[in-house]
């Protein structure tokens, strides 16, 4: 039965095994770490002096199904701060149990990792937010999580968190007014605002009914990801930003013949991928890692 697929003991062992085969592989320990959602891996290539290893390659590590997920880990440096980024993450859709979805996370802890970037790409149920828009996001409905699909499912291992974790404030507050901040200064304010995600299983877009109803629950846009790494980030303390890029209205009229598909998802991607680099780049370049002193730090 579906819960009990979701405790994956056999990854109490793996996270410090493949911790361990990484940081035999390379130099780099790095101090914050990026999800790439679909479209946007090319936030890797902003790294200097990357090492980079396919995730087939990984010891534990799952395979990327989907177009628009290389499928590869990437360290290197931005802006003087020592990242890993992974081009391409795992969904519930495709699979992988919520321990492997989320499995990365917690290697990044045991590598060092202090603050995770998680971006995706949603679909708009917010009247104000439009296709090519950036959202911060501001708090997050893990729908999966609310019937017991969740990633901290089964025993606790208490080296990483506690047995209940707090999801109050998961969203760094510091990180999400620098990021509102640097958009001004981008000049691409009128893109970038907050509002709050909601993770589905998927791998379905909505009905309309679904829409509506999302709509009506306050949810402004709605992914399939992100929340689950977000549980496991907040209970080992990492500290969270993430970013949807909306790629499509969600339909929510019965007169709209719209539709919505994963190309037209991907091509928004690579019209915004510039923005979104530029943003989180610059988060990343006014970061305080380790108590060192830089101006506008957070
Ligand atoms: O990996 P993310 O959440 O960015 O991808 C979204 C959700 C689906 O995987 C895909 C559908 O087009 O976009
Ligand atoms: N669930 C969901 N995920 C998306 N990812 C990109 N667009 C959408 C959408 O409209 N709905």
């Amino acid at each position: 039965d579906a819960p009990r697929d979701q405790i994956c003991l056999s990854c109490h062992d793996e996270y410090q095994k493949t911790a361990d085969w990484l940081m035999s592989q390379t130099k780099h320990r790095p101090q914050v770490a990026i999800i790439c959602g679909s479209g946007l891996g090319m936030l890797a290539d902003t790294l200097k002096c990357q090492d980079s290893f396919a995730y087939s390659d990984i010891p534990g590590f799952p395979q990327s199904t989907v177009q628009g997920h290389a499928g590869r880990l990437v360290f290197g440096e931005l802006k003087g701060k020592t990242c890993v980024c992974m081009q391409g993450r795992f969904h519930m859709y495709e699979g992988h149990s919520l321990c492997k979805t989320t499995f990365p996370v917690r290697v990044f802890k045991l590598m060092g990792v202090e603050t995770l970037i998680v971006t995706n790409a949603a679909g708009s149920l917010a009247d104000g937010l439009q296709p090519g828009d950036i959202m911060v996001i501001k708090d997050h409905v893990n729908f999966p999580g609310l019937v017991g699909l969740n990633p901290l499912c089964g025993p606790n291992d208490d080296k990483f968190g506690p047995r209940f974790p707090a999801m109050s404030g998961c969203y760094d507050k510091g990180l999400r007014c620098v990021a509102m901040e640097i958009a001004k200064q981008l000049g691409v304010a009128s893109l970038v605002q907050e509002g709050v995600y909601a993770m589905v299983g998927g791998p379905n877009f909505e009905s309309i009914a679904e829409a509506r109803l999302l709509h009506r629950l306050g949810v402004d846009a709605v992914g399939m990801s992100t929340a689950p790494e977000v549980v496991v980030a907040t209970h080992c303390g990492l500290r969270v930003f993430g970013l949807s890029l909306i790629t499509n209205k969600v339909v929510k009229s019965y007169e709209d013949s719209d539709s919505v598909n994963h190309e037209g998802v991907l091509e928004i991607g690579r019209l915004r991928s510039h923005t979104v680099q530029q943003l989180v780049t610059e988060l990343v370049s006014r970061m305080e890692i380790n108590n060192n002193n830089t101006n506008n730090a957070v």
